[in-house]
Parts: structure tokens; C-alpha cells; sequence
């Protein structure tokens, strides 16, 4: 606690409490202390989880139990854990087989076909195969019956999927073929520890491309996503309209420059780095977090699934190769509660890529001793070429930590869970060239670079909690959580002036209001006025963020949305002038609901002749996310 507060001090006597720069040295020092005392006690032995026989069949027969009750979403989820914690072919076999029979009841045949195909392929055992043939031949007719083949009409499987999924029948197929024969495993990891297969190929074990969702409706509508007015020369993740500033009261914020109209794309981005919710293992996929029914396993561990060959391989290259045996222990580790296995699951991350696996960390030392000697806030982190990078280290190690203002006791837990993080990837990986015995650990300056990676995953802890968006991708379905570099410069209103959905696992912030030049661009930190009463939500921005909102909707007291619908609040009805004005889009709307330039002209409208909070902004902002967040491409035509 000392050499926290010291630490703190030091901070707040060099007034930088908003970036990330101006820790190295403390941090070093606070966990390199930490990590000492830590390796003077005793420390738990780590035990990691295994595939193992025992696991699969509890999970397949966990399955069995659903599928009998009729659950087929639980049996899939219970088949797919089965399969992940498989330790043979034959074992992954069964979970193969298994699952095929609650996705066919399901009525998702393609995905029925794809895990028959993996069944056979893996030598499900010859006195089945004839019952899961029989299955397969069953989905076949479902789906030909989809397409409108004739019964007898004798199909490819192969070219049935792909026809399956262009959803156009071109010419008819000759022969009925399943893929077996071939019994080479793909999983199989080489001598290099590298997982074989085609990068390139982003289908799944049996040669069939994952099955394409629908294309959102804003992207039939307005085309491929793109900035309002280009990418900004500073930050080009977001407009151009859109420049960076810092206040004392504010941090650093973003300022409109131009104007910005409803739905008008203000900044999309991808993760710096992103990890998926523990909820979610056996259900989505741990790479790019799509929901998939036909997940395969990582070959070393029983945690990681993925939703094709491609995305299993790209996640090995980029960080799972290290992190696997991570995972394999956390999931084991005594007196260590979820959420702090959470935020070691994101720092072990967020290491493993600010320093490419480990192979860049004298560089980035040296970027870093230039980057902290930069006395200004605004540009902290900005690269050589002047610009905020989403993809850059030293960017992403500027965000801020809020340092000077969290409870010490927040700041020594962090800098714990930081020592242990060295101490799992000294110990369990070759992330410091080899594995290290624990005995090896006890003077840690035997390890070079062990206090200063330490230091960045605490450094990653303080970063990370303050800045961390949780990743959407379906309404209302939390997958995961993502730093987002330059999204993390957005401050927080509970009634912010833009709003933000997903395209996989790229966020887009799109602006709800009409958006003048000198403005601030805010976004919501998950506090919204309209769903959380305000002395809840202040309470919770301070706990998580350590700042008083004094948005509108807190200084004013605005209600919640139930009761500003329920009682009419702000309604323009009696404005009989205004009712009038907004009759034709009205009429758009009643004519084609998917008129969205009818509901931003609405919107337009309403900001300029009527104050919030107000009936109708409340109806045509909801409208226009309902729109951008997919909810309307469930709903027909
Ligand atoms: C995601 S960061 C936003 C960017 C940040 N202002 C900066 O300097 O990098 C979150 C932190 O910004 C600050 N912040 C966010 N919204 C704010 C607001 N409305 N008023 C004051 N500070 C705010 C708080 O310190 C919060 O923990």
C-alpha cells in the first residue's frame, strides 16, 4: 500500500493525471515490489484444466439430458463443450455426431451436415455410421426441399452447401458424396507448436463456408461503411469534423468541427485488443465472438472454440499460442474471483500484443521513454507520423488511467493481479524466451524483462478499466469486452449525443443528435437517463470512472423514458404547427417503415423547435438505433 501511494504522490506532484504516460517508473517499482513479496509466501499451485476423457462424456451426456427435454440450444452448448474437452477422434466423434442430431432438430441443416461430415471424417464408430448417414440424407431433403430440388434428384453435397448458401440453384448436382475417407487430423499442431491449415481458408473442417448472416439493412441502404467527411489527419478512426482537445475538467475530449446530422457516421474502429466473456465460451467464438453452432475446438486446451479453421488459426498466430496455457490455469485458480480472472484474461491480452508476442519489447521501451517525455496531454501517444493510431502501442499505452483519483486500495489489487500475470507467463509460457521454474523466480532480476512487462499489464489494469467498451454484436447479447484506441477519447453523457453499434467487431459511433461545430462528441458509458434513475447513475460513474456527470439530463433531473412515455413529457401534440410540419415524413414512414431519411429528418426538426427532455425525440431516437442495431432486419418486409 506504501509503494502504491507513493506512487500516487508522484502522480499528482507531476499533475498528469489524465494520460497514460509519467507511470513507467512507479509502476516498475510498485509491482516489482509486489511480485517480491508475492514470491516469499507460498503460492497456490496452479493447476490447469485438461482435455480428458471423464469431462466429455459428462458434457455429452449433460447434452443427451437436453436434447431428451426437448432443449436442443442447452444439448448444442453441452455437445460443443463435449468436443472441446474431446482428448481423441473418437470422443470428438460422438460430440461431432450428437450435436448434428439437435442442430437437425433445430432445422439448421447445413450446420447438421457440416458436423456429420466431422463425425465421419474423425471415425465415428462403424456400427453408427449407417444412422448418421441416414440423417444426413434426411437433411439433404430438407434442404432440397428448401431449394425447390425434386426428391429424387441426386445431389453433391458439396455443391448442395454451396448452393445452400448462395440460395440460387444453377444446375443440379450428380452424386450423393460425404468428404470421408480422409482421416488426417487438421487440428494437428506441428513441430513448432503452430496449428496446420490454410490461413486463407475461412471454412470450416469439411470445406463448407460458415454460414453468411444476413447483411445488416443500413449497409443495403447507404452502401459500404464509410467516414462522414473522409478520415481525420490526426485520428483516423474518426471524421474529419472531428479534432481532439483537453481540459483540465474534461481530459482529453472530442470536438465537432463540422456539423454532423443524425445517423451521420462519426468514428468506426477495430480493437486494440478484445477478449470474449466467459459466459459466452461454448457458444461463440472465441476469435471474432459471432454466435456459431458449429464451433470447433482449440487442439491444446478445453476453453477456446471457434466459429471456422480460419478464425482458430488467426487467433493461434496473434495471441492464443501463449495464452492458452494461461487460460487452462485461471479457470483453476483458488481465491481469485471472476472479475479479477477477467481483467488477468484482458491484461495477459493486451501484453501479448503491445509487444508482439513478446519479440518487440526493447523497442517499444525505447518508444516509450520518447513518448513520456512529450509534456503535451492532447497529443500523448500520438505515433512519429503525428497520429493517433488504433492500432498503435504507443497510443493505446496513452489512454487514461485515472490514476490520481482511484482508491489506493483499486490501485494495489490492480498492481496484484499484474505481479500474478508475470508470474503465469514467466512460468506457464515461453513469452521470456523459456519457461521458468518458480524456484527460478525467487530474485526476479533474473528475468530481464519480467518487472517492466509487470509494469505494462498494470499499466494495461488502469487503462483498461476505465476504457473498455463491451462488444454488442446482436441487441442486447454481450460477447465480450474490446479496448477501442480512439473510441476511448469519447467522454461520457448519460444523454449522449451519439450512439454506438457493431459490424462484427468493428464499432461505429453514429451521431443521434444534430451535431454543431464546438460541440462535444459524447457517448454513453452504459448509464443512460433513459433507464437508469440519476442518483444510480452517478453513483456508478463515480465508482467505475471517478467523475461527477454533469450532462443535461444529471443537472436537470430529467425522467427516466417509461415515465416520459407514459406521461407524455415534452409531447408536441397540442404544437399543432409542428404537428403539421412533420405529417409527410409521417406519411413516409406509414408508406415504407424503413424510410430511416424520414425519421433523421424528424429528428432534425424536433432539436431545433422543441427542448428535451420531449415524447417524440424519445419515439424517433429510438427509431433510428433500432435501425442501425439490427433490430428491424428480424422483422418482414
Ligand atoms: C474513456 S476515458 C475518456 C477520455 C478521457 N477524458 C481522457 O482524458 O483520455 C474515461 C475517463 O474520462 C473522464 N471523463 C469521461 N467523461 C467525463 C465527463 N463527462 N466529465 C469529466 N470527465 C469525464 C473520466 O476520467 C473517465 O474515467
Amino acid at each position: 500500500m506504501d509503494t502504491a501511494r507513493e506512487l500516487v504522490l508522484t502522480l499528482k506532484q507531476g499533475n498528469n493525471s489524465h494520460v497514460g504516460y509519467g507511470l513507467q517508473k512507479e509502476g516498475e517499482a510498485l509491482v516489482g515490489h509486489i511480485l517480491q513479496n508475492m514470491l516469499k509466501s507460498p503460492l497456490p499451485t496452479l493447476v490447469p484444466e485438461t482435455k480428458n476423457e471423464e469431462d466429455s462424456i459428462r458434457y455429452r451426456e449433460e447434452g443427451n439430458q437436453h436434447f431428451v427435454m426437448g432443449d436442443d440450444t442447452e444439448a448444442i452448448k453441452c455437445y460443443t463443450m463435449s468436443l472441446a474437452y474431446a482428448n481423441d477422434g473418437e470422443l470428438m466423434s460422438h460430440a461431432y455426431a450428437n450435436r448434428s442430431a439437435a442442430l437437425y432438430r433445430k432445422q439448421m441443416f447445413k450446420e447438421c451436415l457440416i458436423d456429420i461430415d466431422s463425425a465421419l471424417d474423425l471415425g465415428y464408430p462403424e456400427e453408427k455410421r449407417k444412422k448418421l448417414k441416414e440423417r444426413g440424407a434426411k437433411a439433404i431433403e430438407e434442404i432440397k426441399k428448401k431449394l425447390k430440388i425434386k426428391k429424387d434428384d441426386p445431389i453433391d453435397t458439396e455443391k448442395l452447401m454451396n448452393m445452400c448458401l448462395s440460395e440460387k440453384v444453377t444446375e443440379v448436382p450428380i452424386t450423393v458424396r460425404y468428404r470421408n475417407g480422409k482421416t488426417e487430423n487438421k487440428e494437428e499442431i506441428n513441430k513448432n507448436g503452430q496449428i496446420n491449415g490454410n490461413k486463407e481458408d475461412s471454412v470450416n473442417d469439411c470445406g463448407i463456408p460458415p454460414t453468411k448472416e444476413k447483411e445488416p439493412r443500413y449497409l443495403a441502404d447507404e452502401g459500404p461503411l464509410k467516414l462522414t467527411y473522409g478520415p481525420s489527419k490526426e485520428a483516423p478512426a474518426v471524421s474529419d469534423g472531428v479534432t481532439i482537445a483537453f481540459s483540465r475538467k474534461y481530459g482529453r475530449h472530442l470536438v465537432a468541427s463540422k456539423e454532423f446530422k443524425p445517423g451521420d457516421v462519426v468514428s468506426f474502429e477495430d480493437p486494440y485488443a478484445h477478449i470474449i466473456y466467459t459466459q459466452k465460451y461454448y457458444t461463440h467464438c472465441h476469435h471474432c465472438l459471432s454466435r456459431s453452432y458449429n464451433l470447433i475446438p482449440c487442439p491444446k486446451c478445453p476453453m477456446s472454440v471457434y466459429c471456422s479453421e480460419n478464425c482458430r488459426s488467426v487467433a493461434w498466430d496473434m495471441a492464443h499460442q501463449l495464452e492458452c496455457p494461461i487460460l487452462a490455469v485461471l479457470g483453476n485458480l483458488f481465491n481469485v474471483d471472476k472479475d479479477k480472472v477477467r481483467m488477468l484474461t484482458k491484461i495477459v491480452r493486451f501484453l501479448i500484443v503491445v509487444t508482439a508476442k513478446g519479440k518487440k519489447i526493447t523497442e517499444l521501451r525505447e518508444d516509450m521513454k520518447v513518448a513520456e517525455c512529450n509534456p503535451d496531454n492532447r497529443t500523448a501517444g500520438f505515433t512519429h507520423e503525428g497520429i493517433l493510431d488504433s492500432n498503435n502501442a504507443q497510443s493505446a499505452l496513452s489512454l487514461a488511467t485515472n490514476m490520481t483519483t482511484r482508491p489506493l486500495i483499486g490501485v494495489s489489487a490492480f498492481a496484484c493481479i499484474s505481479a500474478l500475470g508475470a508470474i503465469l507467463l514467466s512460468t506457464q509460457t515461453n513469452f521470456f524466451c523459456k519457461k521458468y521454474e518458480m524456484d527460478q523466480l525467487k530474485d526476479i532480476d533474473n528475468i530481464p524483462e519480467l518487472k517492466f512487462c509487470g509494469s505494462l499489464m498494470f499499466r494495461a489494469c488502469v487503462i483498461m478499466s476505465s476504457n473498455c467498451f463491451t462488444i454488442q454484436q446482436e441487441p442486447g447479447v454481450k460477447t465480450g469486452s474490446g479496448l477501442y484506441v480512439t473510441h476511448s477519447l469519447y467522454n461520457h453523457s448519460c444523454a449522449p449525443n451519439t450512439f454506438r453499434h457493431f459490424e462484427g467487431l468493428t464499432m461505429i459511433t453514429r451521431a443521434l443528435e444534430p451535431i454543431y461545430p464546438g460541440d462535444q462528441i459524447f457517448t454513453g458509458y452504459g448509464a443512460a437517463y433513459a433507464h437508469m434513475p440519476r442518483s444510480e447513475r452517478k453513483e456508478k460513474i463515480m465508482q467505475d470512472y471517478f467523475f461527477e456527470c454533469n450532462c443535461p439530463a444529471c443537472s436537470s433531473d430529467w425522467p427516466m423514458y417509461n415515465e416520459i412515455l407514459q406521461h407524455h413529457v415534452g409531447s408536441i401534440s397540442k404544437n399543432k404547427e409542428l404537428v403539421e410540419k412533420l405529417k409527410s415524413y409521417k406519411q413516409r414512414l406509414v408508406k415504407n417503415m424503413y424510410d430511416i431519411d424520414a425519421v433523421k429528418s424528424v429528428l432534425g426538426i424536433l432539436y431545433k423547435e422543441v427542448s428535451q427532455p420531449c415524447e417524440e425525440i424519445v419515439h424517433a431516437e429510438q427509431y433510428l438505433k433500432s435501425y442501425y442495431l439490427g433490430k428491424f432486419n428480424h422483422m418482414s418486409t
